[in-house]
């Protein structure tokens, strides 16, 4: 189709003219640690000929998951295999939308959403606001951990809706657990959510093309509630006196990179905000530090003195007399130690994730493992 612009109508021209239109958008989604980065580096580890870009919504101040899929940390990345990768901040649309305008080809959006949020913000906004005429919402992937999954998970809404609202299911880490345990939550999956597509994995293997334009997302069934989405947003649009304008038409003159956010700040009618306060009774705590931990103290503070209510941690660890960086990894009961190397100066980077966590102890536990 070529010179037709001229006749349509202002509102749709710059969309038609928007290089990405149509863009098929997956969204990765699941509990706290149950391997949703894992896939995403699997995906991008496979997909030689699909460009994909992905998009991280992070719980917590710090931007661990970007770094563990490459180590550059801006709103923007390019990763090592010419994938971009970008935070949401704020805000999804504009996220989206500057991942839309680049000029690269790109055949697939990821988004990884935070263990602890439930999707449905996330998948109304695709399905209500201005994105659906520009994106195609592909399928809800839901990341199991088949371990430490159980009914009653953590008594946490957000992580039975997460598998409510998945269209594919994966019951990832069955490398630790026994088969009867996969086939009972394959079950109880079932029971749940009706027609969804079950896969098991370990360390997110599961062939592309059944998680990869899969066009098992269904937006009739979102239709009652992407109304109830789209008046309330009009609603909270309607009370902000200095909103700001959603609408791309002024896409042409952005800069990628130089998004700027500090207007969104002050209010908070986006419901798909990564907040940084609590989820679902979730809170998450950062801890920075420019000088080592001494190993002995860590290891004690991990296997003896964490603090029960602190159900994940990730980050990387620097350690006196040693130049390695070690990547950290708790979930539950298990963490990992990965040493690789510091692509800058080493620091001390860590989130902690739980419910009822007290930070001041938690900050206090960790200060005492570093060196004088
Ligand atoms: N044993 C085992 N470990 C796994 C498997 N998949 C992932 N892991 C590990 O589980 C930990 C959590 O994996 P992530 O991919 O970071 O989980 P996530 O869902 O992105 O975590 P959040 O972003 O904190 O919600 C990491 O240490 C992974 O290496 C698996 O199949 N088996």
């Amino acid at each position: 189709m070529t010179n037709s612009t001229a006749n349509v109508q202002t509102s749709q021209s710059l969309d038609i003219n928007l290089p990405k239109k149509g863009m098929p958008v997956t969204i990765i989604t699941g509990f706290l640690g149950s391997g949703k980065t894992t896939l995403l580096n699997h995906i991008l580890n496979t997909s030689q000929d699909l460009k994909v870009a992905v998009l991280v919504n992070e719980f917590g101040d710090i931007d661990i998951d970007s770094q563990l899929l490459t180590t550059i940390d801006q709103d923007m990345v390019q990763l090592t295999n010419g994938c971009i990768c970008c935070t949401i901040n704020d805000d999804l649309v504009e996220a989206v939308y500057s991942v839309l305008e680049r000029e690269e080809k790109i055949d697939h959006v990821v988004i990884e959403t935070t263990g602890v949020a439930d999707p449905l913000p996330i998948i109304l906004t695709f399905v209500s606001s201005q994105l659906k005429d520009v994106t195609t919402l592909d399928s809800i992937i839901t990341l199991v951990d088949s371990e430490t999954f159980t009914p009653e998970c953590f008594q946490s809404e957000a992580a039975l809706n997460q598998i409510t609202f998945g269209d594919i299911v994966v019951l990832n880490k069955t490398d630790l657990t026994t088969d009867q345990k996969v086939e009972e939550l394959e079950e109880w999956i079932r029971e749940r959510k009706w027609g969804a597509r079950l896969l098991r994995s370990q360390q997110g293997q599961v062939p592309l093309p059944l998680i990869l334009d899969t066009a098992l997302f269904d937006p009739k069934a979102y239709e009652a509630e992407a109304k109830a989405f789209a008046e309330e947003e009009a609603h909270h649009d309607h009370d902000d006196h200095h909103h700001h304008d959603h609408d791309h038409h002024d896409h042409g003159h952005h800069h990628h990179g130089d998004h700027d956010h500090h207007h969104h700040d002050d209010h908070d009618h986006h419901h798909h905000h990564s907040d940084h306060l609590t989820v679902d009774g979730f809170s998450s705590m950062v801890f920075e530090s420019d000088r080592p931990f001494i190993l002995e103290k860590m290891q004690a503070f991990v296997t003896d003195h964490l603090p029960e209510e602190v159900f994940r941690a990730k980050g990387f660890m620097w350690f006196e007399k040693n130049t390695s960086r070690y990547i950290f990894q708790l979930s539950g009961k298990r963490y990992t130690m990965d040493a690789d190397q510091w692509p800058d100066a080493p620091k001390n980077q860590l989130v902690f994730i739980g419910r009822n966590i007290d930070k001041a102890q938690l900050n206090q536990l960790l200060t005492d493992c570093l060196a004088p």
